[in-house]
């Protein structure tokens, strides 16, 4: 029986190795972290990440062929097949600081793998990683190899959270890039026959290391451009009485752009896109290409800018400050169907708004209050190092309260700002919103969910990203 072992069992490593398990009963795979409260969680109830489907996919097959466990050494030790699918955060100090990509995690898996292994093993490179990494691991591997053979294989993973499992289960395609040399094949031709078991061959793409690895990292580079050219658009609308999501459409439809990634937002989040642009950034520079890396660094420009133009328009709409005053925040999440708030967009505007003392009341239906009190208190990029190595949060914000429901959020409220698409939030009883709230009452949707033209007819003064103003706000320019 060929056996897999996967090094981090997160958002990646879990959902990704379940759909493995669950399509190829012949393999045994193995989920290893050095997350002792992450391991238990997966092997309990509630698992530790909201996924749709993800809860029957691992029912079905865990006990069977698919294992979580904090045995790391015994599992990676005994597989054919290691996939490292660790942290890859931007670094914070040193060299690079700010933009370059953290390897910490990943160079001390690939020296526990070459300290433990007594057979030849494949490594698969699972977590986007600058180009050239594979030929850094392998150094580490070869001069640490006791006479063990190793290949390592760039398999980047492009899944999208919220539908991953539905992505895994039908992906756009499956990269795998490795060394042209005949072990190099081989390996490639043995990791292809894994994904083969469900995904269509002429979906598996095989190319050189550098490209797989790169591909990665454009793939995010041009997803995370669009929304900020959408963004950017949604600027332009507003002021000149254009409806960004009418330009978006007449624009979709022409084939060459397509409908797809086109809506435009309080600013993307999550917590791929912008350390994974930080990280080309650095790598263009690096490589003296000034030109090109001031390019892609424009696109989260764009986005820092679409964040604190939203802060700016809210604040200004209240008569230039929101001191003392309540404003209900619905959704923390960086997207629906999520409990993720890496990088969320909420983040920085509830930060804006604490900044100008605001008193915030915030619901998300799958965000703790502790994760939302944590998020609000770590630094920059801090958020993404393992839970349990992550820095103590500091106090939680006091001008903070975090409520069980979208009406507890904004009774007695100024303002609500929509941050996150949940569904729900289309179907609340605004007018009920409307009667609880403080006059005049605001919206501020961040996400384009509400029907302005309803919410305005009970009286709300509402703004939209990038749709034409009302005419309370056009008489209250905000400046970015
Ligand atoms: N989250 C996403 O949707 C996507 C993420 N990626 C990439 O995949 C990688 C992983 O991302 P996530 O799964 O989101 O991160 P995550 O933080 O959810 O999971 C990483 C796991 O690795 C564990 N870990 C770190 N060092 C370890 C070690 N030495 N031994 C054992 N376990 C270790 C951590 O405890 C953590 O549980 C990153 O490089 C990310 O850029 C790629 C595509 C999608
Ligand atoms: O490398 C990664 O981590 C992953 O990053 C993204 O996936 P994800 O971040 O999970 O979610 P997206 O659906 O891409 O959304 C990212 C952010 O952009 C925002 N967004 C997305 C689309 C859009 O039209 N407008 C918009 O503002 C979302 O609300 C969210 O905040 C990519 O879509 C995946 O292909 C990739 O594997």
């Amino acid at each position: 029986m060929v056996k897999i072992c996967c090094i981090g069992a997160g958002y990646v490593g879990g959902p990704t190795m379940a759909v493995i398990a669950v399509k190829c009963p012949s393999i045994e795979v193995a989920v290893v972290d050095i997350s002792v409260s992450r391991i238990q969680a997966w092997n309990n109830d509630v698992l530790p990440i909201y996924e749709p489907g993800l809860d029957e996919v691992v029912k079905q097959c865990r006990g069977k062929n698919l294992f979580f466990s904090t045995d790391v050494e015994r599992h990676v030790a005994e597989a054919d097949i290691v996939f490292v699918s660790v942290n890859t955060p931007t670094k914070t100090r040193g060299l690079g600081a700010g933009k370059a990509a953290d390897l910490t995690y990943w160079e001390s898996a690939a020296r526990m793998i070459a300290d433990v292994s007594k057979s030849d093993k494949i490594v698969v490179e699972k977590s986007t990683v600058p180009v050239k990494t594979a030929e850094a691991i392998e150094r580490i591997l070869t001069h640490n190899s006791k006479g063990i053979k190793y290949q390592i294989l760039s398999n980047p993973e492009f899944l999208a959270e919220g539908t991953a499992i539905q992505d895994l289960f039908n992906p756009d395609r499956v990269l795998i890039g490795g060394r042209e040399t005949s072990d190099g094949r081989k390996a490639v031709e043995t990791l292809k026959s894994v994904y083969a078991h469900w995904v269509p061959e002429d979906k598996i793409l095989c190319t050189n290391l550098w490209s797989a690895e790169l591909s990665k990292l454009a793939a995010n580079a041009f997803l995370a451009q669009r929304i900020s050219s959408v963004n950017a658009m949604s600027a332009l609308c507003e002021a000149t009485g254009a409806d960004v999501a009418q330009v978006a459409h007449a624009i979709g439809t022409d084939s060459r752009i397509g409908p797809k990634f086109l809506k435009a937002s309080v600013g993307f989040g999550g917590s791929c896109f912008q350390k994974d642009i930080l990280n080309l950034v650095y790598i263009c520079e690096c490589n003296g290409l000034a030109e090109v890396a001031g390019y892609w660094r424009q696109v989260i420009k764009v986005n820092d800018y679409q964040k604190s133009r939203f802060v700016n328009r809210v604040v200004s709409s209240m008569f230039n400050t929101v001191a003392g005053k309540k404003v209900a925040i619905l959704g923390f999440a960086f997207k629906k169907d999520t409990g993720d708030t890496r990088e969320t967009a909420a983040i920085d505007v509830c930060k804006g708004l604490i900044g100008d003392k605001a008193h915030l009341r915030i619901y998300d239906p799958q965000v703790s209050e502790d994760q939302i009190q944590r998020d609000l208190a770590l630094n920059k990029f801090e958020w993404d190092h393992p839970a349990h190595l992550q820095p103590a949060a500091g106090e939680a914000a006091k001008q903070v309260s975090v409520v069980g429901d979208a009406y507890e959020a904004s009774k007695g409220a100024h303002a609500v700002c929509v941050m996150t698409e949940w569904e729900e939030f289309k179907g609340l009883d605004y007018g009920r919103i409307y009667e609880g709230m403080q006059k005049p009452a605001f919206v501020f949707d961040g996400r384009n969910v509400v029907d302005v033209e309803k919410l305005r007819e009970i009286g709300f003064i509402v703004y939209s990203i990038g749709k034409p103003l009302d005419p309370w706000l056009k008489d209250m320019p905000a400046v970015a």
